[in-house]
């Protein structure tokens, strides 16, 4: 079996429904174990969910972007990683990551970006969205997979007048499943 973890903050709620996708995609994929961790409004995890990161072959980062980064939240934790970084200990994990934020653009870029770094200090794999942009010509619509054209990882748009109950859209949340089977596939092809 390949272990995958996704450690995510969500303030209210839409990255969680996000990530409640990632996790469905790659549940869905044989030989693949998921566990879903959330970062607690303080940046903490527990003991037991800090372990769970230890063991995981993948571990999926998620965060909001708020005011143009990672959430605060998320980065506490993302700072707490350095004791891990310390001992080495996710040193040649796969790594992949999501954002979702209010603007089709709304600078989640910036937040990919320092889900990469955060990966690369680690010494870890990353793993692309490896999908093609969608709703990008005459043809396209938003119904289209990743309509909001990201490579890195996965950007996903909530409208901000609306709950997670129905923003970010099917089309958002169909992405993350394809997303998450595809970081399942490759965690079970090279460690399962
Ligand atoms: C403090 C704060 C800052 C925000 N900054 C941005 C931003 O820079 N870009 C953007 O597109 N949306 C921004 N938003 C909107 C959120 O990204 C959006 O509401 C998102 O769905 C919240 O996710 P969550 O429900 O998981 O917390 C911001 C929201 C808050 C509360």
């Amino acid at each position: 079996m390949a272990s995958i973890a996704i450690v995510f903050h969500s303030g209210y709620g839409h990255t969680a429904a996000v990530a409640e996708s990632v996790r469905a995609g790659a549940a869905a994929v044989p030989g693949a174990t998921v566990s879903l961790i959330r970062i607690q409004n303080d940046g903490t995890i527990t003991d037991a969910e800090w372990a769970t990161l230890d063991t995981a072959d993948a571990i999926v980062f998620g965060a909001p972007t708020y005011m143009g980064s990672a959430s605060g939240p998320f980065k506490t934790f993302a700072d707490a990683t350095s004791k891990v970084w310390m001992r080495g200990g996710w040193k040649d994990k796969f790594a992949a990551g999501f954002t979702n934020s209010g603007s089709w653009a709304g600078d989640k870029q910036v937040t990919l970006i320092q889900m990469v770094t955060l990966a690369a200090q680690h010494g870890m794999l990353w793993i692309p969205l490896g999908m093609m942009p969608g709703f990008n010509s005459s043809k396209g619509s938003p119904a289209d997979l990743n309509r909001t054209g990201h490579f890195l990882g996965l950007g996903t748009q909530a409208n901000a007048d609306e709950g997670a109950d129905v923003t970010p859209p099917a089309s958002d949340h169909e992405t993350a499943k394809a997303f998450g089977r595809r970081i399942a596939e490759i965690t079970v092809k090279h460690r399962g």
